[in-house]
C-alpha cells in the first residue's frame, strides 16, 4: 500500500466547518484513510497556508466542446445548436474530440474539479483521454433521434446502450457510464418506450436535458397536454439515479415529481444566462428535497469549465431567483458542487472523509483577494478563483502539484487543440 500524506493546512469538513488538519490518503484503492492527526505517508503533499476541500465534480458538460469555447456566443439555444453547434460538430474527427476533451481536461485540473459527467459523441477518445488525465467520469453517447428514420432513430439508442456498456469500468474503474437521450424534444418519445426497459435491465441510469428553455416545454404541452417532466415519468425516465440537466423551467409539480422519485437534477447557471434559457428555481428544489448538483454545460455556452465560476453564479442567480439574498447561501452553493453533484453522478466524493474517494483540490489562501480569514466558505463561493488553485489530487493521485499539470502535457494539449479548432472551422465553413 503507498500512501499520499497531505499535510501543514486546513481542511474543509462535510459540516463545513474548518479545521487544521493532515488528509492520509491510500492510493491503490483511492480512499481517504484518515483526517487528523495521521501517520506519516510514503509520498507527501505541501499544503502551507492552504484550504484542503473536496474536489469540484461538474455533474453536466461536454467537454470536448473547449474546441469550440468562442466559436459561437449571443444566440439563444435553439439558434445556436441548429446554426452553429451541430454544423461543426457534423465535420468534427473522433481525434478533435479527443485534442477538444484534453484541453478541457486540463482546465478542469488547473481549476480544481476532479470528476465530471459528460455527454457528447466519440466516446472512446474522452475516455482515453479521461484515463490518461486521471479524473473520474460519467460518460455517455448522446443519443438524437430527430429528423432519423426509425432504422436509424433505432441505431441511435442502441449506440447509446452499446457505449454505456462498453466503458463502463474503464479507467481503473474511475469512468461510470449512464444512456444519455439527448432531449426530451430531439428523442421521440415512442423510441424511449420501446428502448428504455433494455436500458433499465443493463441496471444503466439515465441522464438527459430537459426543461432547458420555454422553446422545449411548450411543443410538449402542446402536444401531449401534460408538462415534461409527467411525460418523461410516462416515457420511463426520472427514476433513482437518472439526473436531469438544466430543469431550469419547473413547476411546483415537477419539482415535486423529482424529489418524490429520487431523481437528480444539474444546475448550470452560467449556460442558462448567456444563452438566455431563464432562472432555475435551484432553492424552491433544495427546499423540496430534490438532490441538486452544478454543472458549467460546454465550453461554448458558458464560456469556460470553471466550476468556481459556476458555484458563484448559482448562488448570485439563486438569491435573484427567490428574490431573497438569504437563498442559495454559500455552504448550499459550495454543498451542490461537491456532495450534491458527487450524489448525482453516483461518485463516493465530495466529502472529506475516512472511506470516501481521496479526490481533492488545494486552494492558496495566502493571497489578498482571499484576506482576511472571516469565512473560508463565504470565500470558496464568492472570492475564490480557479487561479488559487494549488494542487488538484484524483483517486489519491496527484494530477496537478504546484500549479504544474502532471499528467497531461498542457502546452502540447493547447497547440494541438488550436491547430485542430482551425482545421475543423474551415472544414465547417467551406
Ligand atoms: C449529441 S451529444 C450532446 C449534444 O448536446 C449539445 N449541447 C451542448 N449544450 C447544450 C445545451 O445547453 N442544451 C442542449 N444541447 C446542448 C452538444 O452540442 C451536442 O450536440
Ligand atoms: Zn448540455
Amino acid at each position: 500500500m503507498t500512501t499520499l500524506e497531505i499535510v501543514g493546512g486546513r481542511v474543509l469538513r462535510p459540516d463545513m466547518t474548518v479545521e487544521r488538519a493532515d488528509v492520509l490518503a491510500d492510493q491503490g484503492t483511492g480512499e481517504i484513510l484518515a483526517v487528523g492527526d495521521v501517520p506519516a505517508g510514503d509520498t507527501s503533499l505541501d499544503v502551507t497556508d492552504g484550504l484542503v476541500i473536496p474536489g469540484l465534480v461538474n455533474a453536466h458538460t461536454h467537454v470536448a466542446m473547449a474546441l469550440l469555447r468562442g466559436y459561437a456566443d449571443d444566440k439563444p439555444l435553439h439558434a445556436w445548436l441548429r446554426e452553429d453547434i451541430w454544423p461543426i460538430e457534423d465535420v468534427l474527427e473522433p481525434e478533435d474530440v479527443r485534442a477538444g476533451a484534453e484541453l478541457g481536461l486540463v482546465e478542469m485540473i488547473r481549476s480544481g474539479t476532479t470528476g465530471f459527467c459528460d455527454m457528447y459523441f466519440d466516446v472512446g477518445a474522452i475516455v482515453d483521454a479521461v484515463d490518461r488525465a486521471g479524473l473520474r467520469a460519467r460518460v455517455g453517447y448522446g443519443s438524437v433521434t430527430v429528423g432519423k428514420d426509425e432504422k436509424a432513430a433505432r441505431e441511435e439508442l442502441e449506440a447509446g446502450l452499446r457505449v454505456a456498456q462498453e466503458y463502463d469500468g474503464a479507467a481503473d474503474g474511475r469512468v461510470s457510464t449512464a444512456f444519455m437521450p439527448h432531449s426530451l424534444t430531439t428523442v421521440d418519445g415512442r423510441e424511449l418506450d420501446a428502448f428504455v426497459p433494455r436500458v433499465r435491465e443493463a441496471g444503466v441510469p439515465i441522464h438527459i436535458h430537459a426543461n432547458e428553455t420555454t422553446g422545449e416545454v411548450k411543443p410538449i404541452v402542446d402536444e401531449h397536454d401534460e408538462r415534461p417532466l409527467a411525460y418523461a415519468v410516462e416515457h420511463g425516465l426520472l427514476e433513482e439515479r437518472d439526473f436531469i440537466a438544466h430543469g431550469t423551467h419547473c413547476d411546483e409539480r415537477e419539482i415535486d415529481i423529482l424529489a418524490e422519485r429520487g431523481a437528480g437534477v444539474v444546475h448550470c447557471p452560467a449556460s442558462n444566462m448567456k444563452l438566455a434559457s431563464g432562472i432555475a428555481p435551484v432553492q424552491a428544489m433544495v427546499d423540496a428535497g430534490v438532490t441538486v448538483g452544478i454543472g458549467t454545460d460546454g465550453a461554448a455556452s458558458n464560456n469556460d469549465l470553471s466550476m468556481f465560476d459556476e458555484l458563484r453564479d448559482a448562488a448570485m442567480v439563486g438569491k435573484l431567483a427567490a428574490g431573497d439574498a438569504s437563498a442559495v447561501d454559500a455552504p448550499t452553493a459550495f454543498g451542490m458542487a461537491t456532495a450534491g453533484s458527487a450524489a448525482v453522478a453516483g461518485f463516493d466524493s465530495g466529502r472529506i472523509a475516512e472511506g470516501k474517494n481521496a479526490d481533492l483540490a488545494v486552494v492558496d489562501l495566502d493571497t489578498p483577494h482571499l484576506t482576511p480569514h472571516h469565512d473560508l466558505v463565504s470565500h470558496l463561493v464568492y472570492a475564490v478563483t480557479a487561479a488559487d488553485v494549488r494542487h488538484t489530487v484524483c483517486d489519491g493521485r496527484v494530477l496537478m502539484r504546484d500549479r504544474e499539470v502532471l499528467t497531461l502535457d498542457a502546452d502540447a494539449v493547447r497547440e494541438t487543440a488550436e491547430r485542430r479548432a482551425r482545421a475543423a472551422v474551415e472544414r465547417a465553413e467551406s
